[in-house]
């Protein structure tokens, strides 16, 4: 195990990130592991965890972001240039929560990108950074489309558009 967080904060954990981090631990995850957009949602609303948006400005613009989701590019632009400040606009996002021990779910289109942010942040030393699996669009379908098998919008939680 490559991330390294006391008990006691450990125990402080709802069910539901107490099991995604013994999941992660089976896989030998680099983070603490990740939850589904439903999880994420409730997570967030009941105040347990932020949820922290990390497409660029562009793909929430035009696709859509979730209302109250604290934004982090992990890249930017239409030629997703890896955000070299990250870390640092992410504890600086969250510190008011925490900081680096603040409960974190991390989303992007498919899933893909918030595992790598993830692995970053926990390296960096956050002790409880999650990924929303599926993330906001969901993976490709036989039709190269997305949304219509999984993802944040296709199980009917609330987003909206600029
Ligand atoms: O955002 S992504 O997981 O589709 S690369």
């Amino acid at each position: 195990m490559s991330y390294d967080t006391p008990d006691s904060a450990i125990s402080e954990l709802p069910a539901t990130l107490e099991q995604a981090r013994a999941d992660a631990r089976l896989r030998q995850l680099t983070y603490a592991g990740g939850v589904s957009p439903i999880d994420a949602w409730a997570l967030a609303q009941n105040g347990e965890a932020v949820l922290v948006d990390v497409r660029s400005a562009e793909e929430r613009t035009f696709v859509g972001h979730i209302p109250g989701a604290v934004h982090v590019p992990w890249a930017t632009g239409t030629s997703l240039t890896r955000n070299p400040r990250f870390v640092r606009e992410l504890e600086a996002k969250v510190s008011s929560a925490g900081g680096k021990d603040a409960v974190v779910l991390l989303l992007c289109r498919s899933g893909k990108r918030s595992a790598l942010a993830a692995e970053a942040a926990a390296k960096a030393g956050f002790s409880a950074v999650f990924n929303v699996f599926e993330g906001f669009e969901g993976e490709l379908d036989a039709h190269q489309h997305r949304g219509l098998r999984d993802g944040w919008r296709f199980h009917g939680l609330p987003w909206v558009q600029d």
